[in-house]
């Protein structure tokens, strides 16, 4: 059976419209491509010249001589720069998650597109679109910033300078998914394999995926041995694509999946490019060369680990008949769902009964993950529990931070 190609594919009219990308010879190349012949890596070439001057015209001349990137040191500056989204859906709850860690980001007004946090006087922050975030972070016009791991792995393309100082901000889960049409020729299409093995495609005809992800989606197909494919860019309600003829899949975010199922689009077994979260990036060289920049990022850090680690946790309390605590310390680790966090913490309750102070009670106070909460009320009860309190827990500040300890391994600090 063969299919037409819509004429706007197959004309590729405007480059901004439908810019179709075949995955043969090859998906373009990371930003920072060493290949001299390529306009991307010219492009990752100037755009960090914007920003990071060469050290000396002999290490130019030297890194001009051997083909790579000219060696680049950080512009000075005063201030450190973090870049939280402008505008979408992750704007508002990267603000939110700071404001939870005691972080105010005080912005006057909302066009304005710089703000403060007193609480971080040696800091700035820069309001931009998630994927210019990434974009100035390259060119070290931004040290530090959140955005979706999707926007980082789209636009950062691998690029060793970015680092994922928190990988779990735990806002805007997503994941990066094809999708294909539910009723014609894909009724039956249940994996990435079968879609694959179709014989609808080929070179002539390839499987037409639209997508905004035009770095990604080719580089999952060519690691899939997936051949046969083109790609045509679009920025929004791509699940109208195959409806409209103009592709056969999407490759898109998912997250509820209420926007494919009201599309009649289906998601495949295999077909996940990347799980997705909103993540604190850094610039490896503001790390290394700006001063105070990793002070920042501890403090970020720091505070942001002991929120998270909160966010999951309730604080219980009750009270347990027993004659030591000893005793009552027995019965309570009896128990799978009551070790709290390093053991429960146990003390006695004085009571004043005929003018004497006498202890027949003592209070447990534990650190329960929300998931478990029911089972380990049931459990205390169980073991004699009474009076069970119940509230959210704040911050849990350990003794280290891990992820700053992984960090500085990464800087090779
Ligand atoms: N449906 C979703 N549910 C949860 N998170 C999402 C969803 N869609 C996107 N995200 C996450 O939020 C980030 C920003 O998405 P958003 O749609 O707000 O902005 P955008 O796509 O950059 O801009 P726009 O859609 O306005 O062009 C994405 O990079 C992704 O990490
Ligand atoms: O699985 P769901 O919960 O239905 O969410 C998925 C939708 O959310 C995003 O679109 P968005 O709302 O950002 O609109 P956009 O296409 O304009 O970016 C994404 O591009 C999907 O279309
Ligand atoms: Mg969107």
């Amino acid at each position: 059976m063969s299919i037409l190609l819509p004429t706007n594919l197959q004309k590729c009219p405007s480059p901004s419209l439908s810019l179709s990308l075949s995955l043969s010879p090859s998906p373009p190349p990371p930003i920072h491509s060493p290949s001299p012949s390529s306009a991307f890596s010219y492009l990752g070439t100037r755009r960090r010249c914007l920003r990071f001057v060469t050290s000396s015209v002999a290490s130019l001349q030297s890194s001009v001589a051997n083909g790579s990137a000219p060696a680049a040191v950080v512009v000075e500056r005063g201030q450190i720069r973090l870049g939280l989204p402008s505008k979408g859906r992750m704007a508002a709850d990267a603000i939110d998650l700071l404001k939870d860690c005691q972080l105010f980001v005080k912005q006057v007004n909302p066009r304005q597109y710089v703000a403060q946090i007193p609480q971080l006087p040696n800091t700035e922050v820069w309001f931009q679109r998630p994927k210019d975030i990434v974009r100035k972070l390259l060119s070290g016009d931004l040290d530090l910033g959140i955005v979706g791991l999707d926007t980082l792995s789209e636009y950062g393309q691998g690029d060793e300078d970015l680092i994922i100082v928190h990988e779990a901000l735990n806002f805007g889960d997503c994941h990066l998914s094809i999708a294909i049409p539910n009723y014609g020729i894909f009724e039956n299409i249940k994996s990435l394999k079968e879609l694959a093995q179709m014989p609808q495609w080929s070179e002539e005809r390839p499987l037409r995926v639209a997508t905004g992800f035009t770095y990604l989606g080719p580089k999952f197909m060519k690691e899939n041995g997936i051949q046969h494919v083109a790609f045509s860019t679009a920025d929004g309600a791509l699940e109208a694509a195959p409806a409209m003829g103009i592709a056969d899949a999407i490759l898109d975010l998912v997250s509820s999946g209420t926007t494919l199922k009201e599309n009649n689009l289906k998601e495949i077994d295999g077909g996940v490019v990347l799980e997705s979260q909103a993540v604190l990036v850094a610039s490896r060289r503001a790390l290394t060369d700006r001063k105070g920049a990793l002070n920042t990022v501890h403090e970020i850090l720091e505070r942001l680990e002991a929120h998270l680690k909160a966010d999951g946790q309730f604080t219980v309390v009750a009270n347990m008949r027993g004659n030591s605590a000893e005793e009552v310390a027995e019965r309570v680790l009896s128990q799978p769902s009551l070790s709290g966090l390093q053991g429960p913490t146990i003390s006695p309750v004085y009571c004043k009964q005929d003018g004497q102070v006498s202890i027949d009670y003592y209070a447990i106070v534990i650190c329960v993950p929300k998931k478990a909460l029911y089972e380990s009320v049931k459990q205390l009860r169980a073991v004699g529990g009474s009076g069970v309190l119940v509230s959210p827990l704040t911050y849990i500040f350990d003794e280290d931070t891990p992820r700053w300890g992984q960090l500085l391994t990464n800087l090779k600090l």
